[in-house]
């Protein structure tokens, strides 16, 4: 963990920091970019501070002034101020200096206005072509800022450390929909009638990462009182029947967490090149269309973004370094929610799933690779880079453990405190630790709880590379039919000879939870792993020929029995895999697909990613880049 507050932001928020925002902006596709102004209300916190540095990346930026009354519109309430572009950081983009008309003491308000147009670097940016969307007529656009990319959005501190509240006026074409993760305030009709404007307002402090925009031709179906999904209207349909348990959702999150304080909790569904599962941006979650399975099997990832209302939104990570506060604790929340609505099997199969993942990334990453800490340094370190499973599942596998030292009662009761204690502030692992240790010896008195707390191995769990110190036992029983079919594919394929295959059924299989489903395929894959004959292709034909999973609905089914097949160098699947990668850019199964086909066959690989690069999300065309050595 670095010295810095943040070490990720150019901005200089020791002395200056965002108390709230406007956004002025009207959404052009045809120049592919968002054009207008941000205001920024800052309170400084320090004397004789003469400027205020700002986050930019790939931003033209044509004005600044100071408006001299909060909120002042006309011309008259503004001064001019002078600013420069300094000198371009590789990773983390351009600081805008912007100086003051004099200096300014600790204490002191002062809002700055800068007129700016994004450009079509802007990596926070997705324009997406009609072809590329459901409807097929109309363009999309959205934004993702996590981790750095607000900063491509707007000039703003771009540091989880600040938090703001903002309003936002976005004008469109008719008849497009403008959202963004606040509450609606109104619309109206501007420019004739041509355009619309959309007006929204987040009295909640977040940080710059959540704020976003979308637009594109969308409907709205109401799922409950707090509770809608916005989609394009081709597919609101089943959208509204996999969502259809939203509301009950809110209200059993909100039994085993606090009250829910956003207004709303609405979901959009994004065309498929959205890059991630979900991104909980506050009051409207965004979701990857490859979650709607049609049989609701996959909505944990729903429990999840829901989840971070709480960690992640209303208790936020200081910086990157810290983000195991966010995931951590939201994959610990999403499971306790999982456990309510869906049973304690499930949950405890998507930990034993989440552990094994967190397996997969360790071995990949490298056991010693600084990285897979789960507080590491991020200096000069693109988060990007860092992103793995391991602050979802090592954070998710150290609260469970800190539970099973101070039981579920006592657990339970701490993590309400714990949202009390910090809702509304940017908080680092130090804050949790200081607070898990007061709360502790409050309640169960100084010497049991400093006897269980002695006990943590602290700088194991979250300093030290590699594997977490302890391994949590999670329930085998609900494994037991999955591990059993597996070992049956296992013992007819006779150590890759293969054999008659005759003896299974799509029955078999059928009568498993999606999440068995996914620990067959685990199983086999980690039989795999450990040897070095790989299973005949005549028993992935039999396998795929019955429970025809290389092209299942299910893309989580679809995608784990890809791996395995490519894994074995299975020749048959290379189409479904290229069509998994061009169907959609979620870059959980868009990455690993990639990775195995450039091992299977690099130059199908290659020339798929070239072919189709141009349709992915900015981050995913650069990742993918790397992994395919093209960078
Ligand atoms: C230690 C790691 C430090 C920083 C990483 C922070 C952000 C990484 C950035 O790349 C953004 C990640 C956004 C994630 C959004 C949603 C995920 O929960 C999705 C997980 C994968 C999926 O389900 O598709
Ligand atoms: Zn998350």
């Amino acid at each position: 963990m670095s010295a810095k507050i943040d070490p990720n932001t150019l901005s200089n928020l020791e002395q200056v920091t965002t108390e709230r925002l406007h956004l002025d902006l009207e959404v052009d596709f045809e120049n592919k970019l968002l054009k207008g102004s941000v205001t920024l209300c800052h309170v400084v916190l320090q004397d004789n501070v003469d400027k205020v540095v700002l986050d930019t990346m790939t931003l033209d930026i044509y004005k600044a002034w100071l408006v001299n009354q909060h909120g002042g519109e006309t011309a008259q309430d503004k001064t001019e101020l002078q600013f420069k572009c300094g000198k371009v950081h590789h990773i983390y983009g351009t600081p805008l200096e912007i100086e003051l008309d004099r200096k300014y003491q600790k204490g002191e308000k002062l809002s700055i206005q800068i007129a700016y147009k994004t450009t079509e670097k802007s990596v926070a940016l997705q324009f997406l072509t009609p072809e590329q969307t459901s409807g097929k007529k109309y363009p999309f656009l959205f934004t993702q800022c996590q981790s750095i990319y607000a900063r491509s959005m707007m000039p703003c501190q771009d540091s989880p450390s600040i938090k703001i509240a903002y309003t936002g006026d976005i004008k469109v074409a008719k008849p497009f929909t403008a959202l963004m993760s606040a509450l609606q305030t109104g619309s109206e009709d501007v420019d004739g009638g041509e355009n619309r404007v959309f007006h929204f307002e987040q009295k909640i402090k977040i940080p710059s990462y959540l704020v976003v925009v979308a637009c594109g031709v969308l409907e709205r179906h109401e799922l409950g009182p707090r509770t809608a999904v916005w989609s394009e209207p081709d597919l609101i349909e089943a959208c509204a029947y996999e969502f259809a348990d939203l509301e009950k959702t809110v209200s059993v999150a909100e039994e085993i967490l606090t009250e829910y304080e956003w207004g709303r909790y609405d979901l959009l569904v994004l065309p498929p090149a959205f890059p991630y599962g979900g991104m909980e941006n506050p009051c409207l979650t965004f979701v990857t269309p490859t979650m709607i399975a049609g049989d609701r099997s996959l909505v944990d990832l729903i429990n999840h973004e829901l989840a971070h209302s709480w960690s992640g939104n209303l208790v936020t990570a200081r910086s990157w370094e810290h983000f195991w506060l966010n995931e951590g604790w939201t994959t610990f929340f999403e499971r306790e929610i999982t456990g309510a609505l869906s049973g304690r099997d499930t949950s405890q199969l998507l930990s034993v799933l989440g552990l094994e993942s967190l397996g997969e990334d360790v071995r990949r990453m490298g056991e010693k690779n600084e990285l897979t800490r789960m507080v590491p340094t991020l200096e000069e370190v693109d988060p990007d880079d860092a992103f793995s499973s391991v602050p979802y599942e090592r954070g998710h596998n150290f609260l469970y453990y800190l539970m099973t030292i101070f039981g579920k009662d006592v657990w339970s009761k701490f993590l309400k405190a714990y949202i009390r204690e910090f809702r509304g502030r940017s908080i680092d692992t130090n804050d949790f630790k200081g607070f898990l240790y007061s709360y502790m010896e409050t309640t169960l008195g100084h010497d049991e709880a400093r006897e269980k707390l002695d006990k943590v191995d602290w700088n194991g769990w979250l300093y030290t590379p590699g594997m977490p110190p302890v391994e949590n036992k999670f329930d085998m029983a609900p494994q037991r039919a999955a591990i059993l079919l597996a070992e049956k594919w296992i013992s007819a394929d006779n150590n890759g000879n293969g054999t008659d295959f005759s003896q299974f059924t799509k029955q078999e299989l059928e009568q498993l939870s999606t999440q068995q489903k996914l620990v067959v395929i685990k199983t086999l894959r980690a039989h795999n792993h450990d040897r070095s004959t790989k299973f005949s292709h005549q028993m992935l034909d039999a396998m795929d020929g019955l429970y025809s999973m290389s092209y299942a609905k299910n893309y989580e089914i679809r995608a784990a029995f890809l791996y395995l097949a490519l894994e074995c160098g299975y020749k048959k699947v290379f189409d479904a895999a290229v069509d998994v990668v061009s169907s959609q850019g979620r870059m959980k199964f868009t990455r690993p697909i990639y990775r195995l086909l450039y091992q299977n066959d690099q130059k199908l690989a290659v020339d798929t990613f070239l072919k189709l690069e141009k349709t992915y999300h900015p981050i995913c065309s650069r990742m993918v880049k790397k992994d395919l050595n093209l960078d």
